[in-house]
């Protein structure tokens, strides 16, 4: 069971995931980019906002993924793993990055995940004044630097794009407290943890 974590920055994902796998410790805990050894150097060059190919640093995140699926998903499909952060980032920042279409963009992250999507997906929806209080006081990452009207965009293109997949999922209120928030995934993923 594949569960995907998703959001933009500060949206309290890593803080949720931390809640649940301290009490599930038999939970697969992973994230994107950066999952595997090949992911950290990925990961070094992707956060640093280097490329100015926006198609290249489209191809090394999928390169992330399909390396993350095949070490970490793929040989744990018969237990629970949480992701943070997965193909919706790679769809939601792709299009909020310019030039790329939908269909293109799911056909190439069904490649890398070689045609398997995670089985649920968890969606944090953030707002301009959570995010403004919550980016403040973080050192933030090139990415994260594009700006916040970026990363609500982001947000946008992200819930939309789950919709249109029809792959399971549930939307959360970021900017409920930690504990309903938890309360609501722990309702959601009953039959699963
Ligand atoms: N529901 C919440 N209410 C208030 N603050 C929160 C909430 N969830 C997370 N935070 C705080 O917001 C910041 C970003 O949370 P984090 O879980 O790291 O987000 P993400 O992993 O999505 O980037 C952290 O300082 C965290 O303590
Ligand atoms: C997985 C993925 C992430 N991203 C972006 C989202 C984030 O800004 C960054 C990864 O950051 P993340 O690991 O969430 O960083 P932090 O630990 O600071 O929360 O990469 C993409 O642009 N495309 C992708 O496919």
């Amino acid at each position: 069971m594949y569960v995907l974590f998703e959001g933009i920055d500060t949206c309290g994902k890593s803080t949720q995931i931390e809640l649940i796998s301290q009490k599930h410790p038999e939970i697969i805990v992973t994230h994107e980019p950066g999952g595997t050894a090949f992911g950290q150097k990925a990961r070094e060059i992707l956060l640093s906002d280097s490329l100015a190919s926006k198609r290249a640093e489209l191809l090394l995140f999928l390169a992330d993924r399909a390396e993350h699926y095949q070490e970490v998903i793929s040989p744990n499909q018969d237990k629970v793993i949480i992701s943070d952060r997965g193909f919706l980032s790679g769809i939601g920042y792709a299009l909020a990055n310019g030039d790329f279409d939908f269909d293109e963009l799911v056909s190439l992250n069904r490649f890398a995940l070689e045609g398997h999507f995670p089985d649920k997906v968890i969606l944090f929806l953030t707002d301009m004044k959570t995010l403004e209080e919550r980016t403040s006081v973080k050192c933030l990452d090139g990415i994260e630097l594009r700006g916040l009207e970026y990363l609500l965009k982001v947000q946008e293109h992200m819930k939309e794009s789950i919709l249109k997949l029809g792959i399971p999922h549930l939307f959360v209120d970021a900017t409920e407290d930690i504990e309903t928030i938890h309360t609501h995934i722990t309702d959601y993923l009953r039959n699963t943890l």
